[in-house]
């Protein structure tokens, strides 16, 4: 990339942009606005409103309890959709429930109950909250020991450090394919291939791969993942989250939350739990159809863009970030806090700087930009291939590169608010 980088390079870019059209298929609401946090809450697509309208007025208003016998196989038919888009796995494989929290719960106690006597869950100790609390908790119910792998915050999990602590007592192994704060991305496979090795299962939370680089499931040999469908899958925000179990291990894995959606036979209503041998056993109460069905327009997108195409618009586009990160920002403060390499770094980039929280405030507000916050100096940004075009980042980090030459984010305040 040269060292000068004119805004009309970009707009060359856009023009010869294979995915530029798909913009038109999201609502912009506001074309001002540059929205660089579609890997916290993806835009609406186009389509969904009336999508939605269409299923709650002929759906749910006329068809009543009838619509049931079409609405209750959708777990599964979205579930395949997204397998094959985006996940690289099998029919049968993939099943849209509960939040990424309920079903990252619910495989990691399968995956400890058939670990037989070993006692050692690892996770990298600055993954996602909700992943170590859930483990937490698993770990305190149960006696087991809970490692936390020690992780650069700018560069991710180092596997040498994943490799050292692999040993016969790890039942199970939690990590990101992406990581939340630095978007470092892990190589799946060798991963994989290393804790089984010593007998132990890799649970993979997808939540900032999915929708963002091509995952392969199947290819990697991957036993176990959970994810979000809100963020690059745009779904909207709280849309159910998805689970994945290799085929070959479905009869075998109990699920600790005996539903009876997870039941054999369910409408017979029979007198004990006796679980399905296959997918429908993670399941395990009612879907929330409503939430479930903004996932068909949605993909609809993603299919036509195809992945392979949204991961070379992503790679780019964090490019652009870092190199007008090292060009413009570097004087006032900015370090690149993700991985440089793009094969090692998934769609999001990460800039430090000891006031991020204040500069993340007046970008908001003075620059129209919307990123994200994230604790304790992290400006997170999120450039979603979709509907982000090459000039967005160009002028987005314009209009950071004006607000710390101006200073102007002094004036914004600089403590924690509820929702960052
Ligand atoms: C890696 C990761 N896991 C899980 C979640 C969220 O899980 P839930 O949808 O259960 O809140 C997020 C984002 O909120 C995330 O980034
Ligand atoms: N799920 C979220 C929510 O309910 C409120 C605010 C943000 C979120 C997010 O998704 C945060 C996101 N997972 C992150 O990586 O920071």
């Amino acid at each position: 990339m040269p060292d000068e980088f004119p805004r009309y390079l970009c707009k060359e870019w856009d023009a010869a942009d294979p995915l530029a059209g798909l913009r038109d298929r999201f609502v912009i609401a506001d074309e001002d606005l540059i929205y660089l946090d579609g890997n916290s809450l993806g835009r609406l697509p186009a389509a969904t409103p009336g999508h939605l309208d269409r299923l709650v007025r002929d759906g749910w208003g006329e068809q009543l309890i009838r619509g049931w016998p079409t609405w209750i196989e959708w777990a599964r038919r979205i579930g395949d959709r997204l397998a094959g888009h985006a996940l690289g796995a099998r029919p049968g494989e993939v099943a849209v429930s509960d939040s990424t929290s309920v079903n990252l719960y619910k495989l990691a106690a399968a995956a400890l109950d058939a670990a037989g006597d070993r006692r050692t869950i690892l996770v990298d100790a600055e993954d996602f909250p909700t992943d170590r609390y859930v483990l937490q908790g698993l770990a305190e119910a149960r006696g087991l020991t809970l490692r936390m792998l020690p992780s650069d915050v700018d560069r991710g999990l180092d596997l040498a450090t994943l490799r050292t602590a692999l040993d016969d007592d790890v039942a199970l192994v939690v990590l990101s394919a992406v990581s939340y704060r630095c978007g470092a991305l892990l190589d799946m496979a060798e991963v994989n291939a290393a804790a089984r090795q010593v007998g132990a299962t890799v649970l993979w939370d997808l939540s900032h791969a999915v929708g963002a680089v091509p995952v392969e499931l199947a290819a990697t040999g991957t036993d176990l993942a959970v994810g979000c469908t809100y963020k690059y899958l745009n779904g909207g925000p709280g849309a159910p989250a998805f689970l994945y179990v290799r085929q070959e291990l479905q009869s075998r894995l109990r699920q600790p939350i005996q539903g009876w959606f997870g039941q054999r036979d369910q409408f017979l209503m029979g007198p004990r739990y006796d679980p399905v041998p296959d997918l429908d056993r993670f399941q395990v109460g009612t879907p929330p159809i409503l939430a479930m069905a903004t996932l068909d327009p949605a993909l609809d997108v993603l299919a036509e863009a195809g992945i392979d195409r949204v991961r070379e618009k992503g790679r780019r586009l964090g490019e652009l970030i870092v190199a007008l990160a090292d060009a413009w920002l570097t004087p006032y403060g900015f370090t690149v806090a993700s991985p440089r390499d793009p094969a090692r770094r998934g769609g999001h980039v990460s800039l430090h700087h000891p006031e991020a929280l204040r500069i993340s405030r007046a970008l908001a507000e003075q620059g129209r930009v919307v990123g994200d916050y994230r604790a304790p100096d992290r400006l997170r940004l999120g450039p979603a291939p979709l509907y982000t075009r090459y000039v967005d980042v160009w002028d987005a980090m314009d209009r950071l590169r004006d607000i710390v030459e101006r200073g102007s984010w002094r004036r914004m305040p600089g403590e924690a608010s509820r929702v960052t």
